[in-house]
């Protein structure tokens, strides 16, 4: 392109350029060549156009050349692109390269690793056989053991029954030394609280007492003998006339009462004294009606509450303890509901203890045919099943015929259906759909307690009986704690020894008219008493003590202001 300029360029390529630079071009070549030379306008033209084509070619030339100036820089710039594409290519092959050789580096190393998990493998494969060796062996010594271990717990469990057994010695050894000396402190407690020796009474006292056998004072009539009530010395008495067809001697009736008289528990109607000419038995007096009337609503007063039930169960179970305590125990034999009488303050007392003793069974079914008294279903219910089938009387006996009572003082039932409905119910888990509830709301833990209780006492056989002293006992403690813990009570039942709202404390009762004293008098004995009553006992000629039946000091009598007042303000 040396020699041709951009600007000539452009010149042919711009028309109006070109057309002003072509007649600048004529004005200064080919007018002075015209006036000159003359030449022809056609000759002149042709050399212009000449001319002008040779531009042309020149033109065409500069810029044919400028194209390929053009080329060869696009070319250069390709160059340079693809220079430094091929750098580009260089660096990633080096980077390949780099991959490359860590790639190979980290195959080695697998190379390596492989090596040395081989060789492992060889020498694990090489251990083998004695490795399965020793499996075998453990695989021996573990049933070994394993069956020495079996032996051992066979041992184990020998040895622990041994220790039950031996457990079981040892409890009931135990036992058997605190019931004997329970048994032994309750016969001290209550030999400490009794007289030791009963009245002997003339034939003419008991006239005299049942105002010749009034029958308005008549109480009722057993199997064995009718029951008066009268009053001697100013006593009130309870008469029992025993069957005159009895076919016991004198001496064998003394014998038999001076045993029972001295027979003296609180929870026991005492024997005061007998009167062998008639053959009748004289008992403290009990005028608040039996458990069964209670039981059976004949009584006046309120319905038992269940604190009331436990204190009974409580008290029938201490006096049986005691009856059965040291190895020639006596057995009630005819425990029943009727058979516990309440005194004024409805503390409960077993009577007709040891009626069996005076009365054979051959006199007693002479003296019921006599009587026309016929044998009541209805009271057999309580009697021993093993002794209907013949055994001899036992203590266990007794744990039956209590064991219904318990039941009776739980659930509203008769005596004859008491015993399975309770069963029935326990079972089911409905027992409260059975209790009864004129004794108020029975907490019902102390009514399943009481029910279980009941139904071991009454179970067929003696043999699983509880005994009273170890079993039935400490269960009936802790009932009687819980009760008086307890500080739900009935909310229908009131304060049982009540006299209009109000309970009458014991010790406003005259000790031998069993009534709330209006001039109280205390005797040489400690005791005090209703002046009458005292006075009429000391009239009568007694130097002894109502109450213990020891000789009294002096026969001096002393009013008890202190008890007078009280017994004022309780009333008021
Ligand atoms: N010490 C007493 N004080 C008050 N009432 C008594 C006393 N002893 C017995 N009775 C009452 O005398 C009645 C006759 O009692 P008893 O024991 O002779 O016969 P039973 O209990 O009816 O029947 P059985 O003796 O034939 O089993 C009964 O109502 C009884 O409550």
């Amino acid at each position: 392109m040396a020699g041709v300029r951009k600007e000539d360029v452009s010149l042919l390529y711009s028309p109006n350029k070109s057309r002003n630079s072509s007649n600048s071009l004529s004005a200064t070549i080919l007018e002075p060549m015209m006036k000159m030379e003359g030449t022809t306008h056609d000759k002149l033209e042709h050399a212009i156009i000449d001319a002008e084509i040779s531009k042309k070619k020149a033109f065409e030339e500069s810029l044919r050349r400028w194209r390929a100036e053009e080329d060869a820089m696009e070319a250069i710039y390709t160059a340079e692109a693809s220079k430094s594409l091929y750098m580009e290519e260089i660096y990633r092959r080096k980077e390949m390269e780099d991959v490359l050789v860590r790639q190979g580096q980290e195959l080695e190393r697998t190379k390596y690793q492989h090596d040395q998990l081989l060789k492992e493998l060889q020498m694990i494969q090489d251990q083998k056989p004695a490795l399965e060796r020793q499996i075998s062996e453990n695989f021996h010594a573990e049933k070994e053991l394993e069956e020495k271990i079996i032996q051992a717990v066979e041992l184990l469990i020998r040895f622990k029954e041994r220790r039950d057994v031996l457990l079981i010695e040892r409890d009931n050894t135990i036992k058997r030394v605190h019931a004997h000396q329970f048994r032994k402190s309750v016969k001290e407690d209550a030999s400490r609280l009794c007289i030791s020796h009963s009245f002997d009474f003339s034939f003419l006292d008991i006239i005299e007492a049942t105002k010749n056998f009034d029958p308005s004072l008549k109480i009722g009539e057993g199997r064995f003998g009718t029951v008066y009530k009268g009053i001697i010395h100013h006593t009130k008495i309870a008469i029992k006339m025993l069957p005159s067809c009895g076919s016991q001697s004198d001496s064998e009736f003394n014998r038999e009462a001076e045993l029972l008289s001295r027979v003296r528990h609180p929870n026991l109607v005492t024997l005061m004294g007998t009167c062998s000419e008639s053959r009748s038995l004289i008992y403290e007096y009990l005028g608040n009606g039996s458990l069964e009337d209670h039981l059976a609503g004949h009584s006046k007063s309120r319905a038992l509450s269940w604190k009331t039930r436990i204190r009974i169960a409580r008290e029938i179970c201490s006096a049986l303890v005691f009856l059965h305590a040291e190895l020639n125990c006596i057995v009630h034999g005819n425990l029943r509901p009727d058979k516990v009488l309440f005194d004024a303050n409805l503390v409960s007392k077993i009577s007709d203890l040891g009626i069996h003793l005076f009365v054979s069974q051959n006199d007693c079914e002479k003296s019921t045919q006599k009587l026309h008294i016929k044998n009541d279903l209805e009271t057999d219910i309580y009697l021993d099943p093993e002794l209907i089938e013949g055994a001899e009387l036992s203590p266990e006996s007794d744990t039956y015929s209590f064991g219904l009572v318990l039941l009776r003082l739980l659930a509203a039932r008769p005596a004859s259906s008491v015993h399975r409905d309770v069963k029935c119910a326990v079972e089911a888990g409905n027992l409260d759909s059975i209790l009864d509830y004129s004794a108020g709301n029975w907490p019902l833990e102390l009514a399943d307690q009481l029910a279980h209780l009941g139904l071991r006492c009454c179970e067929e056989k003696r043999v699983n009986r509880p005994d009273l002293a170890t079993k039935v006992w400490p269960v009936i403690e802790t009932m009687k704690d819980m009760s008086n813990l307890s500080g739900m009570d009935s909310t229908s039942s009131c304060p049982d020894t009540t006299r209009g709202q109000h309970r009458v404390p014991s010790h406003f009762l005259c000790p031998i008219f069993q009534e709330v004293m209006k001039d109280p008098y205390i005797a040489a004995d400690g005791f005090t008493y209703e002046a009458d009553a005292i006075k009429g006992w000391l009239n009568s000629g007694h130097k002894t003590s109502p109450m213990t039946n020891l000789e009294l000091e002096h026969l001096d009598l002393i009013p008890n202001y202190a008890l007078y007042y009280a017994i004022q303000e309780w009333q008021q």
